[in-house]
Formats: C-alpha cells, sequence, structure tokens
C-alpha cells in the first residue's frame, strides 16, 4: 500500500469517527475502527481514544498476525476485530460503537438471538440483515473473539449483549452506512414496541437480498 494511500485511510477515519461521534453515535472513548491493509495488515483506533478527537498520525498499524507495530497502543478489541476479518475475506472495515438504541436492543428480554430486530425496512435489510446477538463477556475479554467466530461468517453484522454493535463492511464508507442504518433501525424498533408494527414479509426481504447483495 502506498503512503498515499495509507494516509487517506488514516484520514478517512478520523474523520467518520469523527463524524459519528459528533452525531452522538457514540460517547466518551468507546468504540473503534479498523481497517484492512493490502500488506494484510490492519489501521486500527488506539484503546482509550476519543473517535470525535482521532489524531491520523498516531491510529495503531498492526502486522497480518495482529501484532502492534506501531502508532499508539491499539484498541482492547483488536482481536474481536481480527476473528470478524478471519471469517470475512470479503470485508476490509469493521465499526464497533456503544450507540444508545443498539444497545438498549441489546439489553432487552425476549429478543430473538438470532435475529434480534425485524426487517423493518429495505434499507436495514440491505445495509445489516439478521443480526444475531453475542452472550455478554467482559470488554476486551479476548473469548468474545472465539463467540463471533461461528457467526461472522454468515453475518456483517452482530450484537453484543449488555454492549453495542460490531459492523463490517466491503469498505470503511459501507461499514459507517450499515452501524447508523443500524442505530436508527434500533430506535424505530423501540418505538414502535408494543404496537404489533408490519414488518417485510420473507418474499420482500428475499427479493432485497437477491438485488443488492453486494451493498
Ligand atoms: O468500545 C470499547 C470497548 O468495547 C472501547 O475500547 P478501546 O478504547 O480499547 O477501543
Ligand atoms: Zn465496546
Amino acid at each position: 500500500m502506498s503512503l498515499h494511500d495509507e494516509n487517506r485511510l488514516r484520514e478517512q477515519i478520523a474523520t467518520l469517527g469523527k463524524s459519528l461521534f459528533d452525531r452522538g453515535l457514540t460517547m466518551g472513548s468507546s468504540g473503534n475502527i479498523s481497517v484492512r491493509t493490502d500488506d494484510g495488515g490492519w489501521l486500527m483506533t488506539p484503546t482509550n481514544a476519543c473517535l470525535g478527537r482521532l489524531d491520523p498520525g498516531r491510529i495503531s498499524r498492526l502486522d497480518r498476525d495482529g501484532g502492534w507495530k506501531d502508532g499508539d497502543k491499539p484498541t482492547k478489541e483488536s482481536f474481536l476485530h481480527m476473528a470478524m476479518y478471519a471469517e470475512r475475506p470479503q470485508s476490509e472495515a469493521i465499526v464497533h460503537l456503544h450507540s444508545t438504541h443498539s444497545v438498549a436492543v441489546s439489553c432487552l428480554p425476549g429478543i430473538d438471538p438470532c435475529d434480534c430486530i425485524p426487517p423493518l425496512t429495505a434499507y436495514y435489510v440491505m445495509r445489516v440483515g439478521k443480526l444475531p446477538l453475542v452472550p455478554y463477556h467482559i470488554p476486551g475479554d479476548p473469548s468474545l473473539g472465539d463467540a463471533v467466530k461461528g457467526l461472522a461468517g454468515q453475518h456483517s453484522a452482530v450484537l453484543l449483549a449488555n454492549h453495542g454493535p460490531v459492523v463490517a463492511g466491503k469498505n470503511l464508507e459501507a461499514a459507517v452506512y450499515a452501524t447508523e442504518e443500524l442505530e436508527e433501525t434500533a430506535k424505530l424498533f423501540l418505538l414502535l414496541q408494543g404496537k404489533n408494527p408490519r414488518a417485510l414479509t420473507p418474499e420482500q426481504v428475499a427479493e432485497l437480498e437477491v438485488r443488492f447483495s453486494n451493498y
């Protein structure tokens, strides 16, 4: 990867991180972002960094084995990102947030652990699809990587119980769009609690999956 391309990715991580933070999609020092680099390694946001104030030059660089090469110390969820990438060779970027409505859904009793949010809208189906719930683990616990492994091959997004979403995309922009769509649909889902909303039918979902398989 040329220095120009790497610097462009660093700038993009900082710009989109600030955009997410400024709109309240993640708070404090929560959340993390990673992007695959074409030497097989990754750029990841540093641990304890605020996504709203990232310094592109201090973003962590990891080698293909997840070893820390340079930049600030990487996110404590680096193995979670790597577990997801290991199952998803087609994904180039991952976003993890503590976005309020998605976290709220992750705490609800009675949600379907195989699919936490029904297909309420077309864009939710196109960008997120089925959303499995990963049982609660302490943040940064390596066993979280194992818990995600069985799910990430079939699902571009998972919801960590009492924690938040982890969303992969074909590039960083796609991963951010999907995270935003998930948060908005979680909000709709909460607004519609007790109202028996009409979700899309299995036929409508199947048509979207065929037409927008690489969205
Ligand atoms: O969201 C987080 C933990 O789950 C934030 O952790 P880091 O600051 O290590 O990235
Ligand atoms: Zn987290």
